[in-house]
């Protein structure tokens, strides 16, 4: 029974490993990010919240990605978000919004920022594409000056209308605000 016990422990911290193999410490995506310029790889960087993930931040990821050699996400932590998107955000905790992405094949590597802007972040990861969706002005893009200046890049990728976390929310209270969901009657 003791063997059974500690076979289940392994497999429930082994999932919880490999479900964010791809989350990093900002020290060691620093230390990831040398090492990939060293060898010549361009690192595309982009960041956001990624609640409830949805087919404009798939686009978006596959074709952010394809800017460069790696992708590297700055994810906002749940402390974060309920600060610049309001208390009853996030829906999705930080842990699973990175397992998400972390299953996306076009997601290299992911650290999270609990800062409102991830501008300190960048400062110090100096990727060499950083970009974002054209819903954000280059003007408004946290962290461009410093990748300017660091002879980096910053871009923009067209928006798949008619797609954001905020709609699908709204979307859920139209339809459940008069109903209650499937199964829970
Ligand atoms: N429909 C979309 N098409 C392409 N890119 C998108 C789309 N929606 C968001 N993005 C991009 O994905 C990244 C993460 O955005 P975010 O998580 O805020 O998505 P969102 O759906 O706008 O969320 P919310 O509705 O909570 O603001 C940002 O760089 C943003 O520009
Ligand atoms: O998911 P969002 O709302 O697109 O991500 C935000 O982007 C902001 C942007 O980078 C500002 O230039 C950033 O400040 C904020 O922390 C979210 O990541």
């Amino acid at each position: 029974m003791l063997v059974l016990q500690l076979h289940v422990i392994f497999l429930q911290l082994a999932d919880r490993y490999l479900m964010n193999s791809k989350l990093l410490t900002r020290a060691k995506a620093k230390e990831q990010v040398i090492a990939w310029q060293s060898s010549g790889k361009k690192v595309v960087f982009s960041n956001g919240c990624f609640d409830i993930l949805h087919a404009g931040h798939v686009q978006y990821l596959s074709r952010a990605r394809q800017l460069g050699d790696i992708l590297l996400i700055g994810l906002n932590s749940d402390a974060s978000i309920q600060r610049i998107k309001g208390p009853l955000r996030p829906v999705c905790a930080e842990q699973d919004r990175a397992a998400v992405l972390s299953a996306l094949q076009m997601v290299d590597a992911i650290t999270l920022f609990d800062e409102d802007t991830p501008e300190a972040l960048i400062e110090a990861l100096l990727p060499d594409i950083l970009v974002k969706g054209a819903d954000w002005d280059i003007e408004r893009i946290a962290g461009a000056k410093a990748v300017l200046q660091s002879g980096g890049k910053v871009l923009t990728l067209p928006i798949l209308e008619g797609r954001s976390t905020t709609g699908i929310i709204e979307k859920v209270i139209q339809i459940y605000g008069k109903h209650t969901p499937r199964g829970k009657e």
